[in-house]
């Protein structure tokens, strides 16, 4: 029988081993990954050319054999996104977006949803990785707001690339989390926005990719309106410990 996961694993290597290897090739390029980061690698974005790639988003997932997983590559030039690749694995869904035209999946043109009403809409998010009870708290009171506000239903497939291409997909009007990382993101923030979709920080400021906390969202009135219900918190940026002047 064939082994899923293990087919689904030697894509995300083969994807990873690509990726390094152009890198090599454009040495000028700079590298930010999860495996890096918690290698010791710095995590900086300056204007150079910059991948960012998280090789296994979903890694609960993975580990448990819940079927979504997905390769995140993105790269960006003069701290804004280029292009953005997401590979969901086990759904053989192949997610793309080059700045200026448009995201695709599997080659299909893919467009947001065009809902404007809260009450009509499916919202993602995730419960994240942070046990300490305070950040615990503020995510269930985000979620019992957001619920109520009504909408139709809260979602989140457990990993925050996929639920980004869910929102380019139209398939969920909006995603929010506070806690991911510039690498669960970056590929996910240009499909959305090639989509049609608009992307911003939990407080209603401009996303900053660095921060942790992101709400992408197929429209302003849909974001704003999240926005508005969220508790926000602050946890220790990405750059935190590698912040340049530049
Ligand atoms: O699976 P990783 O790359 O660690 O990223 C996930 C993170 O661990 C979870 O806490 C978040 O809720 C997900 O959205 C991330 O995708
Ligand atoms: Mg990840």
């Amino acid at each position: 029988m064939t082994d899923l996961w293990q087919n689904a694993m030697d894509h995300a290597v083969a994807l990873a081993r690509k990726a390094g290897s152009v890198s090599v090739c454009l040495s000028f390029c700079l590298f930010i990954g999860e495996e890096s980061v918690a290698a010791g690698e710095p995590c900086v974005l300056t204007d150079n050319p910059t991948w960012i790639v998280d090789p296994v988003d979903g890694t609960t997932n993975f580990v448990h054999g819940y079927p979504f997983v997905a390769v995140s590559i993105g790269f960006a030039v003069n701290r804004k996104l280029e292009f953005g690749v997401v590979y969901s694995c086990i759904e053989d869904k192949m997610y793309t977006a080059r700045k200026g035209q448009g995201a695709f999946c599997n080659g299909q043109l893919l467009n947001v949803s065009d809902q404007k009403e809260i009450s009509q809409s499916i919202i993602a998010t995730e419960f994240g990785s942070n046990r300490d009870t305070e950040v615990v708290d503020k995510i269930f009171s985000s979620m019992r707001k957001i619920l109520c506000l009504p909408i139709h239903g809260i979602r989140g497939v457990g990993t925050a690339a996929t639920n980004m291409c869910l929102v380019a997909s139209g398939c969920v009007e909006a995603y929010y989390e506070i806690g991911i990382h510039c690498w669960d993101i970056a590929a996910g923030a240009i499909i959305v926005t090639e989509a049609g979709g608009v992307l911003m920080d939990v407080d209603g400021g401009p996303l900053d990719l660095m921060s942790r906390r992101v709400v992408a969202a197929n429209n302003k009135i849909i974001a704003e309106r999240i926005v508005k219900e969220i508790d926000a918190f602050t946890p220790l940026r990405d750059d935190a410990s590698t912040e340049t002047e530049d």
